[in-house]
């Protein structure tokens, strides 16, 4: 595919997705810039891209601007680059900016560009995308073009499932899909610790752990059951499974669980109102 990505910020998110579009674009169309340029040169040397001296140079290069540094820096990056992309604009060759800071809007992403017609995608990854087992959600401004959505959609793709969403729903999608990996890991955890206080070695636990959680969701997004029918295929009357669910319910796991999604979710509309 012929187009030209920037991607400003070369860290776990950054890596990730241009990971996935090198696939379809090849490495030499993608640039990276970073703070810590050795950092965007070892990732740049492995994706067979290059790097760019600065931010505003990157605004300039990309069809695609994809933004991957932390929420609270954005707003300094988003200053840094708006000259350029108001330029761009005027000249009727704006590229695209692809913002996945948490919580942080389109209304917001161009009002610090102090431009309302500048094309913007907010969109939400996670860390999964690295082994293009990733969920991706995103929202465009309006006016973004459809053929450009749907290049932006092949690249993401090579990253995860990718859902467009009405933007009310990122935040959302940011405590469940992009924190969830985190809770996840936490889960695997806890039942290797489970699996080490019943005698299994640590490494047998860990590895026994992981492949369950893997092949209990693959069941879920395979078999077209809920996991409530899951559940019953597992669990025989008085036997191993409903004393472990007897546990888990007595220790708050269900509300415990959703008042981690509850607390990110809040969180990521916090960061929406910027401190
Ligand atoms: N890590 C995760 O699981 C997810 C992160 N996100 C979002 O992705 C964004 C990036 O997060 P990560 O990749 O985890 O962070 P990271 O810390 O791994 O990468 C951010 C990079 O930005 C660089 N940077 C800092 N200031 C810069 C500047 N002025 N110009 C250029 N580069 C600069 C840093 O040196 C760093 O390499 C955040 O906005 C976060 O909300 C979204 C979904 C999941
Ligand atoms: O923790 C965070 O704020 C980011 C957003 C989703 C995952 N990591």
């Amino acid at each position: 595919m012929d187009i030209r990505i920037s991607c400003i910020g070369s860290g776990n998110m950054g890596g990730a997705l241009m990971r996935g579009a090198a696939k379809i674009t090849g490495g030499k169309n993608i640039t990276f810039t970073d703070a810590d340029t050795a950092k965007a040169e070892t990732l740049a040397r492995d994706l067979g891209a290059s790097v760019l001296r600065d931010n505003s140079e990157a605004a300039r290069y990309g069809d695609y601007i994809f933004l991957a540094v932390k929420p609270q820096i954005l707003p300094g990056v988003l200053k840094e680059i708006a000259p350029v992309l108001r330029e761009r604009f005027d000249a009727g060759n704006p590229g695209i900016v692809v913002s996945m800071a948490a919580g942080f809007t389109i209304g917001a992403i161009l009002s610090e560009l102090a431009n309302p017609g500048q094309p913007a995608v907010r969109m939400m990854p996670n860390t999964p995308a690295l082994i293009a087992r990733g969920v991706i959600a995103y929202t465009p401004s309006q006016g973004v073009p459809d053929t450009a959505l749907a290049r932006l959609n092949e690249i993401l793709s090579e990253t995860g499932i990718v859902d467009r969403v009405p933007e009310e729903y990122l935040d959302g999608v940011t405590a469940l899909s992009g924190s969830g990996p985190a809770f996840t890991y936490m889960f695997i955890e806890a039942l290797a610790e489970g699996g080490v206080r019943a005698g299994l070695p640590r490494e047998l636990a860990l590895k026994h752990a992981a492949q369950t959680v893997l092949g209990a969701a693959a069941m879920v997004q395979e078999t077209g059951r809920t996991p409530e029918e899951l559940t019953a295929m597992v669990a025989s009357p008085g036997g191993t499974t409903l004393a472990g669910i007897g546990a888990l319910e007595k220790g708050g796991f269900t509300d415990t669980a959703a008042a981690a999604v509850d607390a990110a979710f809040r969180r990521a509309g916090e960061l929406g109102r910027r401190e």
